[in-house]
């Protein structure tokens, strides 16, 4: 299975969003990708008094990916969108799993929401309008089990376990807009911890660049294997990169070093 990710520089225009996003998954097919991974909040990433209205997992977003999964016959995880729910407050902030037909196939909603505020460099209140999802979710896609997680879930080291034991995931997911500020300190630290500690590939997907007023994404998404290597990574700027997800080099792994199996708590 060859996974790839794509890093884009989404704003506050759905349309050209949705274009560039079409045009990655069109790269990364291309490629040979199977499985299409697209980054958070990926139809809008601009001030929220502008944001379209929050929509239905099979509303417009949805049936545009459902529609780029079947065109390429490929795997699509749609990145992020906001994702209309009983609150007319706050949506959710959902990912969506679409199969080689453009069926969905499963969904997310982030769990952990940013609630930062680092004095004169990071201030993000996520909770003010989005509310969390309660369920982690794995999805099979072909025989390879899917975790999925969204950005700030990465710093919460116990979803990622619960997806790898109780879950079974062998890939672990990250569709992410992470901050410039953290992201050149904590990004690769987080996501090799998360393959070695569970014995996982991790594909990771980010926002690259300005988006809305102090908004600006780390990006340099990548694809790390179950012993922390990093396989493949998108340099600065939107791009696309893949890597084969070779399960026989995570059964040697899991069965040389069995840190998941001599776990004692
Ligand atoms: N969109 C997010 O969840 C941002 C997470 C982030 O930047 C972090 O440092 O964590």
């Amino acid at each position: 299975m060859r996974v790839a990710v794509c890093q884009l520089n989404s704003r506050d225009d759905r349309k050209a969003n949705l274009a560039a996003a079409e045009a990655a998954v069109e790269r990364a097919a291309d490629a040979g990708a199977d499985l299409v991974l697209l980054p958070e909040y990926v139809d809008y990433l601009g001030p929220g008094a502008s944001m379209p209205a929050p929509e239905p997992a099979d509303g417009e977003v949805g049936q545009f990916f459902a529609a780029a999964a079947q065109r390429r016959s490929v795997w699509l995880i749609a990145g992020s969108f906001h994702e209309a729910g009983p609150d007319p407050q706050r949506t959710w902030n959902t990912t969506l799993v679409f199969d080689r037909s453009g069926t969905l196939a499963g969904s997310y909603r982030k769990i952990h929401l940013y609630d930062v505020e680092i004095p004169g460099r990071v201030s993000y209140r996520e909770s003010a309008t989005v509310a969390p999802g309660d369920q982690p979710v794995v999805v099979d896609v072909e025989g390879l089990q899917v975790g999925l997680s969204i950005c700030y879930d990465l710093r919460f080291p116990e979803l990622y376990r619960q997806l790898a034991t109780d879950g079974g995931a062998q890939l672990l997911v990250v569709p992410a807009a992470f901050m410039m500020h953290t992201g050149r300190d904590h990004w690769e630290v987080l996501l090799r911890a998360r393959a070695i500690e569970n014995q996982c590939f991790v594909a990771a997907a980010g926002q690259t660049g300005d988006h809305e007023p102090g908004r600006t994404c780390y990006g340099r998404s990548m694809v790390v294997d179950p012993w922390g290597t990093v396989l493949a990574q998108v340099p600065d700027g939107p791009g696309v990169a893949v890597a084969d997800i070779d399960l026989a080099r995570l059964e040697r792994i899991r069965a040389e070093l069995p840190s998941l199996a001599n776990r004692r708590l």
